[in-house]
């Protein structure tokens, strides 16, 4: 298990670029399986979820040539559906989320997937309902072995239905327009979710033949081809770690310049960070956050508290809802997170608690945080990484904390930013990745 080890309270300046987006990556790469053409997939994010992704389409013998680390040429000509039978396969798919997604693909081109018990974060229930009803609505059946945790699902043929989702699953959608895309006739899909990363698959599967209309709204429909062929795709920047670098230059008091930082499509997200007071200076697609001695949190017109909570796309994505919550932590006033779609996602606030933060939590799904004004720093601590985004919150907690801080169990930070430590020693930060 590897440690970072953080001397806090420096004041952090200079430039920092995005990664392309995990959550999308993970959809875009899936996507290489519907084709037997050659697929360019650029600014691919060096992270651990998506390199695991990689390497099962690798082991299931889709050619990958990677001539640059953030750019893979895939042609799955010649898959090896056996793997997917397999323990490695098992034991791999199951420690990230993204997998679930080679079902769509599968069922629509080789007419049999499996669903393993899903991986990614330990943040609550996150049940596979949708995908699996989304499947056998267009007609697939499908078996629940209840010893691996598995979905095993098989079709004669795919054909096209209108259907109303019981919610707007970001990789339920995606890996049900992915079967869609190749089935027989319409598909309509009404409360579809519209995340940019949907947005961008829709837009990468119409350049590869597919005819997908409403990218963008929760009404899709989809008019079922026969092939569909290979293409070249862009990955957004990150819109995540665009937050959590809005959130790290508050909280630490830095003069910080997000370049090129997808501006477009960042929806609401900088309105909320503006919602705690923060300064934010959009110059065509960078984001510079000058240094900030006090940021005010907003009150509501009526003088209520402010609440901050998750809803899906365009609403405020659940994946920042830490970093605002650690950042609320130095600004003037109060505010209440409120994380409706996972359970277990603020139970890392003990250790903000610790650190001195002044932090209400008031049970599983809500936690007020009161602002310290900087009129006291968080003190550093030792402590352990729950989930990806917690653990980013954190790592911000210590950058801003006195003293030393260590963060363990890493490797969920590594989950999903890039270079992390690298990167922040650039702008300044004293961080150090202590191995073993
Ligand atoms: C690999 C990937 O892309 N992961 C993202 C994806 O996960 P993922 O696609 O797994 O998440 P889902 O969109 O399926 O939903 C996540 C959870 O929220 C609940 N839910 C969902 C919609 C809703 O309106 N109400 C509700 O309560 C679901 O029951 C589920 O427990 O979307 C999540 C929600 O944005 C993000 O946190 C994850 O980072
Ligand atoms: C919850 C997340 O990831 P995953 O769905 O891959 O666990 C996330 O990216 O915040």
């Amino acid at each position: 298990m590897h440690s970072f080890e953080v001397r806090g309270g420096k004041k952090l300046k200079g430039e920092i670029v995005p990664q392309g987006a995990k959550n999308e990556a993970l959809q875009i790469i899936s996507a290489v399986l519907l084709t037997p053409e050659k697929v360019t997939i650029t600014n691919i994010p060096d992270i651990v979820d998506v390199n695991l992704l990689i390497e099962l389409l690798g082991e299931m013998n889709v050619k990958i040539e990677r001539p640059q680390r953030d750019t893979c040429i895939f042609q799955a000509d010649d898959v090896d559906i056996d793997y997917l039978h397999s323990e490695t396969f098992k034991k791999k798919s199951g420690k990230l989320r993204g997998s679930v997604m080679l079902a769509g693909p599968m069922l629509a081109r080789y007419k049999k997937a499996f669903i393993p018990k899903p991986g990614g974060d330990k943040i609550g229930r996150r049940r596979l309902d949708t995908h699996v009803i989304g499947f056998e609505k267009l007609g697939a059946a499908f078996n629940y072995h209840s010893e691996d945790g598995f979905f095993h699902l098989t079709t004669k043929k795919l054909q096209g239905v209108n259907m109303l989702l019981d919610e707007p699953s970001v990789t339920g959608t995606a890996n049900i327009v992915m079967a869609a895309s190749m089935a027989s006739g319409t598909t309509t899909i009404y409360n579809a979710a519209c995340e940019p990363y949907i947005q961008q698959l829709c837009a990468m599967l119409n350049r590869m033949g597919a005819k997908i209309s409403g990218v963008g709204s929760n009404l899709l429909s989809i008019e079922g081809v026969d092939y569909l062929a290979g293409t070249a795709h862009r990955i957004l920047p990150d819109m995540i770690e665009v937050g959590s670098f809005i959130g790290l230059a508050a909280m630490t008091q830095s003069d910080i310049l997000i370049k090129g930082a997808g501006v477009d499509q960042l929806g609401i997200i900088p309105e909320k960070f503006r919602q705690l007071g923060i300064q934010l200076n959009i110059d065509g697609d960078d984001i510079h956050i000058p240094e900030q001695e006090l940021y005010e949190i907003q009150r509501y017109f009526d003088g209520g508290v402010l609440t901050i909570y998750d809803h899906p796309w365009p609403g405020f994505t659940p994946d920042l809802l830490s970093i605002v919550l650690v950042t609320a932590i130095q600004a003037k006033g109060s505010v209440l997170i409120h994380q409706k779609m996972f359970e277990s996602r603020l139970f890392f606030v003990d250790k903000l608690i610790d650190m001195g933060a002044q932090i209400i939590l008031c049970d599983p799904h809500r936690a007020v945080v009161i602002g310290l004004e900087r009129e006291q720093k968080l003190r550093g601590i030792t402590m352990s990484s729950p989930d990806i985004r917690a653990g980013q919150a954190l790592l911000i907690a210590a950058l801003s904390a006195e003293g030393k801080s260590t963060i363990q169990n890493i490797e969920q930070i590594d989950r999903g930013y890039q270079y992390i430590d690298e990167r922040l020693r650039k702008l300044g930060a004293d961080i150090k990745r202590i191995e073993g």
